[in-house]
């Protein structure tokens, strides 16, 4: 395994003050599938403070749980002791914290057999229960009593199944029925951590195994309203897979059926971000309308939604083009190659490139008040239709206002 420097300084760092070292968990398990792990997570025998007493950088992240992250080149690097937990209150850290002297307790009370493997490169491979074997045959196996690891974080349930649609693993028989059994603990799991194992979810190249979480029951212990709304049955779910791996379109495409309003009230019991929320609202309020093959229909979708959902609002349409109508297929690809042209002949499709603004209306006679922003959305109308016409001295006349007011 190829561990990078940094890393394997800060484990020889502790060895040589007489500490055990070793990286753990997902970098293990994404090293050993050929990927490049996202961090290095190192466990140690070294208590928080005699980890902060040995490296000269180090933040205090989660010093209550045991984790002391080193600064080292710019990098941090998450160094925890070994130990043995009760209740987890976010994705990475238990509530209360027992410390142990042994890196097989450690690796004892992680979730899968995938996530319970070590390394340095003295030892090698510290693989007490069968991760590599359950690496080679894909399967997603609790460490020890399933029941016990799902009780002590009911979350797991949800990493299982998340790990085996990021992973195209298949859940063990004993972990995929202890999840039935566990299930209602997911009650008391906080909104904000769920939804995050959700939208790890549906941006895994499998978010059609979102159908596992209420195949199991274990939906009902989630999020009712997310469940019943969205898009489950597997072949509808799959086309889920085509969509660019952007949370919020993953998201839109869950939850199509559903009005904006709705999705977005879904989305805001999860504590899902304002801006997820609001994109995913456009999105689901709007792709089931289709696009007439004509630019000015097309400018003024333009004109009605934030510039960069426009491109993804035709892609989501493309991948539900089935949905959206018969035939819409070929209309979308007449609609993105006038979109192209409206591109690159500038066309103005916002208030902001308008030939004049609220201040030219003023100085050509307008009063200030509702009726100006009124004209200049009447203006901006007329602009949709006709490009040409956004010209200064037109659109005042338009307006009708006295051309050349504000120069004299
Ligand atoms: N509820 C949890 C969360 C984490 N872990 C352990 O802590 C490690 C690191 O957790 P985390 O960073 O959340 O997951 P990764 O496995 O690194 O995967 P990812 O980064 O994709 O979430 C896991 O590998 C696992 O050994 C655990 O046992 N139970």
């Amino acid at each position: 395994m190829r561990v990078p420097a940094d890393a394997e300084q800060i484990i020889e760092k502790l060895n040589e003050h007489g500490f055990e070292a070793y990286v753990v968990g997902g970098c293990v398990r994404d090293s050993l599938l050929g990927k490049e792990p996202e961090d290095w997570d190192i466990t140690t025998s070294a208590k928080p403070g005699e980890v902060k007493a040995i490296f000269s950088r180090t933040i205090d992240t989660g010093i209550q749980h045991g984790t002391v992250t080193v600064m080292l080149n710019r990098q941090g690097y998450e160094v925890t002791t070994y130990r043995v937990d009760g209740e987890y209150e976010d994705g990475r850290h238990p509530k209360s914290v027992d410390f142990t002297t042994s890196l097989l307790e450690d690796l004892k009370r992680r979730d899968f057999t995938i996530n319970a493997m070590a390394y340095n490169g003295r030892e090698g491979l510290v693989d007490a229960f069968g991760g590599m074997e359950d690496l080679e045959n894909r399967v997603i196996r609790c460490v020890g009593s399933a029941v016990n690891r799902f009780t002590e974080d009911a979350l797991r349930i949800l990493r299982a199944v998340r790990f085996s649609a990021q992973l195209d693993f298949r859940i063990e028989d004993e972990t995929y029925e202890a999840i039935s059994l566990i299930a209602p603990n997911l009650e008391k799991v906080s909104k904000e951590r769920i939804a995050t194992e959700l939208t790890k979810l549906l941006l895994s190249g499998h978010p059609e195994k979102m159908k596992r979480v209420s195949d199991t029951g274990a939906s009902r212990y989630i999020s009712e309203p997310f469940f019943k709304a969205a898009v489950l049955s597997k072949g509808e779910l799959r086309p889920l897979g085509c969509l660019p791996a952007v949370k919020y379109m993953r998201w839109a495409g869950c939850l199509r059926r559903e009005q904006g309003e709705t999705a977005a009230d879904i989305l805001r019991d999860l504590k899902m971000d304002c801006d997820t929320m609001d994109r995913v609202k456009i999105l689901v309020s709007r792709w089931r309308t289709p696009i007439a093959a004509e630019k000015p229909a097309i400018r003024r979708v333009m004109n009605q939604i934030p510039g960069d959902l426009f491109d993804s609002l035709l892609c989501f349409q493309e991948v539900f083009a089935g949905e959206v109508g018969e035939g819409y297929g070929e209309t979308l690809k007449m609609v993105k190659t006038l979109a192209e042209e409206i591109r690159e002949a500038g066309d103005p499709v916002n208030l902001k490139e308008l030939a004049v603004d609220g201040r030219d209306l003023m100085a050509a006679g307008m009063n200030p008040g509702p009726a100006l922003g009124k004209t200049l959305n009447a203006l901006m109308e007329q602009v949709l239709e006709r490009p040409e016409c956004n010209e200064r001295a037109y659109l005042l006349r338009a307006a009708g206002l006295k051309n050349g007011i504000k120069e004299s």
